[in-house]
């Protein structure tokens, strides 16, 4: 009998139950234990459902407060000496201490949070584990055995799931002296052991390890050390299934497959061409689990073409096949049924968590019995064909526009040396310009209304004056601190890919479907169905209401091609270089129009363009050169002295400067402060031609910090890039923060920028 299992699922809830309890908490509103009940009740709701669409197996551990990388940070007792408790052991409170940082109270020191960044190319994003060469692990967090508890309380047959030893400390960052983190594996394996041991003595059989480092280039001592570790939990108890995700094992398929480990779970939708070479490589006492159900994306699956490769899996593997979703459903919104509004054929080509779920059920169904589920396969079928010949897709005048594109679309019309002069003679900036990256804070004010407005309270007029109001007052604040160049503000904007996705032709967007992007924040993809155009200008009245509203240069705020891509759910049945060339036409016509209003500066946002690099080196190029291209289709309609700037967060730029450049954007804004402006370096290095806005704070924390340490960073921009091409600005948005932290930084930071003028300017 093949077996449906599944290797995650959402735990944000159908109606991000989780988020509102854990903001509830955190501002004092709910104690722990109501918390803590909200949590049970998910994971009870969530075993419940996957039970009832017929999954087998169920994943526990997957349910996390916060984040699952911090989970297992606390239960190896990796907890920063910042965060320690004074006694005792860990609590949730560490935990989101660990989360969100520690702020300064009268008997206790503040402490800065970890690190996040992007679970690999997903727009999930992760605690960073912080390690030290003398690091001790130690178990310390009963979550995991507890959690197990409960769901066989409740006459569950589960599978934990746990990072494994591998992949948790390639994510680590070491701390204090350099070391080589594979020096830890030797202290890290023994807890590996005990947990083992203890899940076997609460009744578990399979545990699932995840180890999806094992899609990356890996050095060879990593390689090496992957052998040794599972030969030495080999001897635990419990039967282990190794789970690889987010694409093909290629060059570690020997490895991943010849490991000594009880199965291996694959990804056969990002990398269907995986299968056969593992099915030959695979010893002949391993389970085989195949990831056919995506677990990235919201299009129904294509259960007959998955039912061919099943029937041929389940000749060679009999009772050794799994069949599985490609990897956690985290990443997939929960329930589709939710969706009341969603118009009913796009609607049927869909499927969220819930609905996968069903279908990995269904095609264990069909191969243990066969025909039991014809009428399913073919009604999946029938969905496939009316989603391929639907009218709605395919739109002759953007394939006929795509199909017009000439080079010199994507080409300034002079070199930026040329253009910058006339940039300069027409902004008349001063030195070391300020500026902000777009958003002030969306407070629940601005929500509220937009929610009156969705729901038929308040008219448009009325929500249009609200916004408007919201623009004056960043407006006037902005007079107010002296900075230079001004932005709307976003009020208008619940998300800065929605707002735009709801705005043009070939998307759909959900009510409820929410994914988790970090901690208590989620985020409601848009799902791209078609060919894609832009009706009407966009962002034009709100940008020339702001512009009216003031005599300095108004920013001009879009969001780019690649970043509407990657923040979408896009297409399978066109590639994405396509669907970012159509976006790229769309928000172009928006750039055009905006500088026909008399807008000076445009900012096309392109945050995701390095998080969307591929996983592997060999697919890099062609990634990059389509997605500088985009961009630069998007940009390139303008006229030289029109100012284009672009922004980036939480960027490692060493690996794609070259192309950052060819984007050719005249100024660049990015996340710095955390790392010190080392993020530079890469710039300097390469010679980077353009200007550049490092960001001077951090605005993931509602710490303000003061004029000395942003003028500081600066100094040390300056010792990588020439002074005349900096800007000065925060490191992102300022959606996030509230009000009275984000006036005292920015006044902080325009009194840097003035100190700089006086000291460097002066100087010269
Ligand atoms: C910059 N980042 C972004 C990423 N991805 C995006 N798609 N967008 C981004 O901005 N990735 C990387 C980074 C960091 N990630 C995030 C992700 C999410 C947030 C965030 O603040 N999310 C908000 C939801 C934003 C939103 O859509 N707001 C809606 C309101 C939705 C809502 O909750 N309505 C309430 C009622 C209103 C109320 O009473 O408050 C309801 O329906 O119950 C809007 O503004 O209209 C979040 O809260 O999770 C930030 C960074
Ligand atoms: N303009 C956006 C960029 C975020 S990455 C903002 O300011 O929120
Ligand atoms: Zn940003």
């Amino acid at each position: 009998m093949a077996l449906a299992h599944n290797l995650g699922f959402p735990r944000i809830g159908r109606d991000r139950e989780l988020k509102k309890a854990l903001e509830a908490y955190w501002k004092g509103e709910l104690d722990e234990a109501g918390l803590r009940k909200v949590g049970s009740d998910l994971r009870a709701a969530h075993w419940k459902l996957q039970q009832d669409a017929g999954i087998e197996l169920l994943p526990v551990g997957d349910f996390a407060w916060y984040d699952q990388v911090l989970t297992h940070s606390l239960m190896f007792g990796a907890i920063p000496e910042r965060f320690a408790p004074k006694e005792g052991k860990p609590t949730l409170d560490t935990l989101f201490g660990m989360a969100r940082g520690v702020r300064e109270s009268a008997c206790c020191g503040g402490a800065h949070a970890q690190e996040m960044t992007k679970w690999f190319d997903t727009n999930y994003h992760y605690l960073v584990p912080e390690v030290q060469q003398n690091q001790q692990f130690k178990l310390s967090w009963e979550q995991l055995f507890e959690e197990v508890d409960e769901a066989r309380a409740q006459g569950y047959k589960v599978k934990p799931v746990v990072i494994g030893p591998m992949t948790w400390l390639w994510l680590a960052k070491t701390k204090g002296a350099e070391f080589n983190k594979l020096d830890l594996l030797d202290r890290l394996l023994p807890l590996y052991g005990e947990i083992f041991q203890r899940l076997a003595k609460q009744g578990v059989e399979w545990v699932q390890i995840d180890e999806p480092i094992l899609v990356l280039d890996l050095p060879q001592d990593w390689k090496n050390a992957f052998e040794r570790a599972y030969n030495l939990l080999q001897r635990e108890p419990l039967k282990k299934l190794l789970a690889t995700y987010f694409g093909g094992l290629e060059d570690n398929t020997g490895l991943a497959a010849n490991l000594p480990v009880d199965g291996l779970h694959i990804d056969l939708v990002r990398a269907p061409e995986q299968y056969p070479s593992i099915l030959d490589r695979l010893p002949a006492y391993k389970v085989l689990s195949l990831g056919l159900v995506n677990g990235r994306n919201i299009w129904r699956c294509d259960l007959q073409k998955a039912l061919q490769t099943l029937q041929h899996a389940h000749e060679r593997l009999g009772e050794r096949l799994w069949i599985a979703p490609s990897c956690s459903l985290l990443h997939s919104p929960v329930d589709l049924a939710r969706e009341d509004k969603l118009d009913a054929e796009l609607k049927s080509w869909l499927a969220f968590a819930a609905q996968k779920c069903a279908e990995v059920a269904t095609l264990a169904a069909a191969i243990n019995q066969p025909g039991s589920r014809d009428a399913a396969i073919a009604e999946s079928q029938q969905v496939q064909q009316s989603r391929a010949n639907s009218k709605r897709i395919h739109k002759a005048e953007v394939k006929a526009r795509l199909a017009a594109v000439k080079p010199e679309d994507s080409r300034r019309h002079a070199p930026f040396a040329e253009r910058i002069d006339l940039q300069r003679a027409r902004l008349d900036l001063p030195d070391f310009p300020t500026t902000t990256i777009g958003s002030f804070p969306q407070t629940a004010d601005i929500r509220k209304a937009r929610q009156a407005f969705k729901q038929g309270q308040i008219s448009e007029t009325d929500y249009v004056e609200a916004m408007r109001k919201e623009i004056r007052h960043a407006v006037d604040f902005q007079e107010r601190i002296g900075l230079d160049v001004l932005v709307h503000g976003e009020a208008e904007r619940n998300d800065m890919v929605e707002y735009f996705a709801e705005q043009l032709d070939g998307y759909l967007f959900t009510r409820f479907g929410w994914v988790q992007s970090y901690g208590s924040r989620c985020v409601k993809p848009a799902v791209i169905y078609g060919d894609l155009s832009r009706p009407k200008a966009m962002t034009v009245e709100w940008i020339s209401y702001a512009q009216s509203q003031t005599q300095k240069v108004m920013k001009g705020m879009l969001t780019g091609p690649v970043t509407m891509l990657m923040w979408s759910f896009p297409r399978e049945d066109v590639s994405r270089e396509e669907q970012a060339r159509q976006l790229a036409l769309a928000i172009r016509d928006e750039v055009v129009d905006l500088e026909a209003a008399g807008i000076k500066i445009v900012q096309i946002d392109e945050a995701a363009f390095r998080e969307g690099l591929p996983l592997r080196k060999s697919a890099w190029q062609h990634y990059l050169d389509w997605a500088t291209e985009a961009f630069r289709l998007t940009a390139c309609g303008v006229r030289n002295d029109t100012q284009i700037h672009t922004h980036m967060c939480y960027s490692e730029f060493n690996d794609v400067i070259e192309s950052i450049a060819a984007m050719d954007a005249d100024v660049i804004t990015i996340e710095t402060s955390r790392s010190d402006m080392e993020l530079l370096d890469a710039f300097e290095r390469f010679a980077y031609p353009n200007e550049i806005g490092p960001g001077v704070y951090d605005i993931h924390s509602p710490r303000v910090p003061p004029a000395s340490e942003m003028a500081a960073l600066m100094e040390k921009a300056m010792q990588r890039i020439p002074a005349q091409r900096l800007w000065v600005n925060p490191d992102c948005g300022l959606k996030t923060r509230a009000w009275p932290e984000t006036e005292a930084a920015l006044k902080n930071m325009v009194e840097a920028a003035q100190t700089l003028r006086e000291t460097v300017t002066e100087a010269a």
